[in-house]
């Protein structure tokens, strides 16, 4: 029977070591491709010749965890489907570096690393791991800070995997959502294929375009990516809540509480809750599985 010992990483639930450093690099077109994955349509981020042509700030988003070699006696491994994406935080310091043109001799290279902060047994036989990633620029500079909470789900019915006992400090934060109506509203209909498109980003798990692969998950079909649902909802705050200036975006942070679907509408909603911050939720009506909170416990932080 596998056993887990996060503690013999995690000691006094202190974060683990940092990575060394990968160089990840990045051109144009990869900054393009993300912009349209995440259903942007503001020229500054999907045409490279507009004046502010920007990289949108949870470009990132798809680095955590990066450079981290997970000990697997100490964080349990779901396989495939069953492991999916719980919550992310991303926090913007500085702007991430504009590629100048599009090929390896135009590409910008940035250095990230990761550490383990955090593993929890989580009911059912599942647990939840988080991570810390920053990015740094050619400088030095940390320019985003990223949270990864990842759940592996049905580990005891899979592995039979002995009870544990968590370790580490969890970054998650609980939110109540004001009974009063939204200060802000923004929705966008998720377009069919859209997640077809966002796997082009890079991440290609087939729980998010294989029928099959989606059926082995327990879901009726396939999902989408929580990031594109993440992305989705960071764009739509920064064209809403910062006038579409991405250097106003600081933070946005949640869980993935239900599955969202191509051709589901997102609504993303925001109570003010003080100045620069809104407590955030984002919520499905309909559609395959019908009314649902799908992003919530998340705030955004803005300048
Ligand atoms: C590689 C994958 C890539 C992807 O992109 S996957 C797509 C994006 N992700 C999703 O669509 C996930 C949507 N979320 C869900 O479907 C559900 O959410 C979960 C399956 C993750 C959990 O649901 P359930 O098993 O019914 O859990 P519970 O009974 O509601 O809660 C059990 C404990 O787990 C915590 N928890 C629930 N959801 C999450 C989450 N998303 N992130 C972190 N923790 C979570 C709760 O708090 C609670 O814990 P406490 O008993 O200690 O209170």
């Amino acid at each position: 029977m596998a056993t887990f010992n996060p503690r013999a990483i995690l000691a006094g639930n202190e974060p683990g070591a940092w990575s060394a450093p990968v160089p990840i690099t990045y051109d144009q077109r990869d900054v393009l491709l993300y912009a349209v994955g995440i259903g942007c349509s503001d020229l500054r981020f999907t045409y490279e010749g507009h004046p502010q042509f920007a990289v949108f700030p949870s470009f990132a988003i798809r680095w955590g965890s990066a450079g981290l070699q997970i000990d697997r006696t100490a964080v349990p491994s779901s396989p495939g489907p069953l492991m999916i994406d719980a919550e992310r935080c991303i926090e913007q310091l500085a702007p991430l570096p504009v590629p100048v043109g599009i090929g390896a001799d135009k590409a910008t290279t940035v250095q990230v690393r990761s550490r383990l902060l955090a593993v929890h047994p989580r009911g059912k036989g599942g647990a939840f791991t988080e991570f810390e990633t920053e990015v740094l620029d050619g400088a030095g500079t940390v320019c985003m800070r990223i949270t990864t909470g990842l759940f592996q789900r049905g580990v005891a019915a899979l592995g039979d995997i002995a009870p544990f006992e968590g370790a580490g400090t969890t970054r998650s934060v609980k939110t109540e959502v004001p009974q009063r109506p939204a200060d802000v509203t923004a929705s966008i209909r998720i377009a069919d294929n859209q997640a077809a498109l966002y796997r082009l980003s890079g991440d290609y798990n087939p729980l998010h375009i294989d029928p099959e692969s989606a059926k082995f998950g327990g879901f009726p079909a396939p999902i989408l990516h929580g990031l594109c649902t993440y992305g989705h909802t960071a764009q739509l705050l920064t064209a809403t809540v910062c006038g579409g200036d991405p250097a106003r975006f600081g933070a946005l942070r949640g869980r993935f509480s239900a599955p969202v679907y191509p051709g589901d509408t997102l609504q993303v909603l925001g109570w003010q809750d003080r100045p620069g911050r809104l407590t955030i939720e984002a919520r499905v009506q309909g559609g395959v599985a019908g009314d649902r909170t799908v992003f919530n416990n998340a705030f955004f932080e803005h300048r």
